[in-house]
C-alpha cells in the first residue's frame, strides 16, 4: 500500500476572481448511484445542454492524487528516455507525447503540453502487454496506482453510461455492450504537464471535442475553457478541489443522434498568478470498443429516432468504427503528418456541425 499522500502538488495560487468562468451543474455521484430522480434530472440537463458537469463524491480523489505522483515521476525522466515510449505518427494514442508534436489549429501551431497515456487494456492485462510498453515509472506504479485509478474511473463512467442508456430509452445494456471491459478500445488514462507560461499565449490543447464517450477529468489549475452553445466567447471552467469535471465526447453525441452534447473545449495557459505554475491535469477517457460502429442508435430507441428525424443536420452516420474514428483524429493532429490546413480538417470530429 502507498502512504495516503494528500498530493504532490500541495499549494498554488487560487483561481483568480477577475476572469469570466462558466458555471457547471454539480452532480452528486452518490445520489446518482442511489438512483435519485432529481439528481438524474440534473445530470441529464447538464449532458444535453453543455455536455460538461462537475462530479462530487466520486470517491477517486486518492487514486487521482497517486496518478499525479506517477505523472510527475514520469515527466521527470530524461526526455530521451521518455521518447522511447512516444506514441508515434501512426494514429495510436497510447504512450508518451512530447511537447509540440501535435497541431492546435489549422495553421499548424504546435501544442505546449507533454503527457503520458496508459491504455486501459494494458493496465488490465498487466503484467502482460496488450498494446505496448511504458516508462519504468509507470510500470513501478501499475499495481499500486494505475490499475486502481483505471478500475475506479471505469466504474464511475459505466454508472453514468447506464443512466444515459435509460434516459435515452435504449434497451438495457445497449451502451454497456459498446463499452465492454473485454474488448480492446481507445480507453486510456492520461496525465498531462504544461510548463509555467508567464509570457505564453500558445494553447496547451487546441479547440476540440473529445473523441470517445465520457471523460473524467481532475484539474488542479485553471486553463480549461469551453465555447458554450450559441456563444462567441471562450469561458474558463474553474477547478474546484474535490470535484471532477466530466464531459461527453463524440461517440455519445453520435449514438444519441445529437440529444447528448459533445462540446468544444480547449486548454489555455492558466489565468492570473496561476500562469507562473506548472499545470497538471489527469483524465480517464472511456471510449467505445474498437469494433463498435459509430452511428445514431435509431433502431434501438424511438426517442433517438424521433430526435434524428427532427434534427437531420447532425452527424448520425460516420461509416467508421470507433478505432477508425479515433485513429483518424489522432493521426491527423500529428505535426509530422501535416501537409496543410486540410490535415487539421481531417482530424476533426463533431466540432464540424452542419
Ligand atoms: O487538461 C484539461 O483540462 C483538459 C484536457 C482535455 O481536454 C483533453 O485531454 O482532451
Ligand atoms: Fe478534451
Amino acid at each position: 500500500m502507498l502512504p495516503i499522500s494528500k498530493s504532490a502538488f500541495p499549494t498554488f495560487p487560487p483561481f483568480p476572481d477577475d476572469f469570466a468562468t462558466h458555471p457547471l451543474v454539480i452532480v452528486d455521484y452518490e445520489l446518482i448511484k442511489a438512483g435519485d430522480k432529481d439528481e438524474i434530472e440534473q445530470l441529464w440537463k447538464a449532458a444535453t445542454e453543455l455536455g460538461f458537469w462537475y462530479l462530487k463524491n466520486h470517491g477517486v480523489e486518492q487514486e487521482a492524487n497517486n496518478m499525479f505522483d506517477m505523472g510527475r515521476e514520469t515527466m521527470d525522466l530524461p526526455l530521451e528516455e521518455k521518447m522511447k515510449y512516444e506514441q508515434g505518427d501512426g494514429g495510436s494514442s497510447f504512450g508518451y507525447k512530447a511537447r509540440g508534436q501535435v497541431a492546435t489549429d489549422a495553421m499548424g501551431t504546435r501544442d505546449n503540453i507533454e503527457f503520458i497515456n496508459v491504455a486501459k487494456d494494458d493496465a488490465l492485462a498487466w503484467p502482460k502487454q496488450a498494446h505496448r510498453s511504458y516508462p519504468r515509472t509507470v510500470n513501478a506504479r501499475m499495481e499500486s496506482t494505475v490499475i486502481p485509478f483505471v478500475r475506479k474511473s471505469m466504474e464511475v463512467n459505466a454508472t453514468l453510461l447506464d443512466v444515459f442508456n435509460e434516459k435515452l430509452g435504449l434497451p438495457e445494456g445497449a451502451l454497456a455492450k459498446r463499452h465492454s471491459v473485454e474488448e480492446f478500445s481507445g480507453s486510456e488514462a492520461r496525465c498531462t504537464k504544461s510548463p509555467p507560461t508567464p509570457t505564453e499565449t500558445r494553447l496547451g490543447i487546441g479547440a476540440h471535442t473529445d473523441f470517445g464517450s465520457l471523460s473524467f477529468l481532475h484539474n488542479r489549475l485553471g486553463g480549461l475553457q469551453v465555447l458554450p452553445p450559441n456563444s462567441e466567447t471562450w469561458q474558463y471552467i474553474k477547478p474546484i478541489t474535490g470535484y471532477a469535471i466530466c464531459n461527453l465526447g463524440d461517440a455519445m453525441a453520435i449514438f444519441s443522434g445529437g440529444i447528448l452534447r459533445s462540446n468544444i473545449h480547449r486548454v489555455c495557459p492558466p489565468p492570473g498568478a496561476q500562469k507562473h505554475r506548472e499545470r497538471w491535469s489527469l483524465v480517464y477517457f472511456t471510449r467505445p470498443g474498437d469494433s463498435v460502429n459509430l452511428h445514431a442508435l435509431v433502431e434501438e430507441s424511438p426517442l433517438i429516432a424521433d430526435y434524428v428525424a427532427k434534427h437531420p443536420e447532425g452527424i448520425h452516420e460516420t461509416g467508421a468504427t470507433s478505432l477508425e474514428w479515433f485513429t483518424r483524429r489522432i493521426k491527423n493532429q500529428r505535426i509530422s503528418n501535416r501537409k496543410g490546413p486540410e490535415t487539421w480538417m481531417a482530424s476533426r470530429g463533431t466540432e464540424i456541425r452542419v
